[in-house]
């Protein structure tokens, strides 16, 4: 059995207008009670976790924007993955190209990021991807934003390296998670569940499906498997 959680933020402990589930947060708090080792693992920014991790009350070890950046602890080394400057040459050439066709591809949070850029998601990602197709960034749609980021730095990736650090395998994890950018930690997790919403590729990489969405889904995976 799981005697540690990673554990993805918006659409895994909140709804899909990012609002916190309750009974997700009574849960990881019956869980961090129980001294369960919690990894908070989001596409957001590392200002955003820390401040997430302090209100929900785990020990401020986290990865940020997709694995970009990793810390154990709130006093940890912030480790920085990857290159935003060749992220940034990406959206600028996605920019010139759509903007003067009216998508606006706002960027999200980008003066609090250090890895990846993050932005609207005013454009298909389909059409992101023929754009950039020749450039060597991942474009990642997580249902929220749309993220540019350099191949290999992902949230699996920086797991890895954090699992270690904290003296555990990703197999002594519980892993939960709704969207591509989860898909490299359900794999790794020892047990990997999804909310009912989870998109296909989450639901494929993941070992259980739960019932209910959001929040509560993860809730109910929290309670049966920690
Ligand atoms: O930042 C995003 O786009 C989504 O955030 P998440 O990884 O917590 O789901
Ligand atoms: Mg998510």
């Amino acid at each position: 059995m799981p005697r540690a959680l990673i554990t993805d933020i918006d659409g895994t402990l909140t709804d899909d207008r990012r609002r916190l589930s309750t009974e997700a947060v009574d849960e990881l708090r019956r869980i961090i009670d129980a001294e369960i080792p919690v990894i908070l693992a989001s596409g957001n920014t590392l200002c955003f976790l820390d401040a997430f991790s302090h209100m929900i009350g785990t020990d401020g070890t986290i990865i940020a924007e997709n694995g970009g950046v990793y810390r154990l602890g709130y006093l940890g080394e912030k480790h920085i993955a990857g290159d935003q400057e060749v992220c940034l040459a990406a959206y600028q050439k996605v920019v010139d190209e759509l903007r003067p066709k009216g998508d606006d591809l706002r960027l999200f949070s980008s003066r609090y990021r250090d890895s990846d850029i993050a932005f609207s998601r005013d454009a298909p990602a389909a059409l992101i991807k023929e754009i950039l197709k020749d450039m060597p960034v991942e474009v990642i749609d997580t249902g929220f934003a749309i993220h540019l980021q350099i191949p290999g730095v992902t949230k699996g990736a920086a797991f890895e390296k954090l699992a270690a650090e904290m003296g555990l395998a990703p197999a002594d994890f519980l892993a939960a998670g709704d969207s591509v950018n989860d898909v490299s930690m359900l794999k790794l997790g020892g047990i990997s569940v999804v909310p009912a919403n989870a998109s296909p590729e989450a639901k494929e990489a993941a070992d259980h499906v739960m019932e209910r969405s959001f929040g509560e889904g993860t809730a109910d995976a929290l309670r049966k498997y920690l």
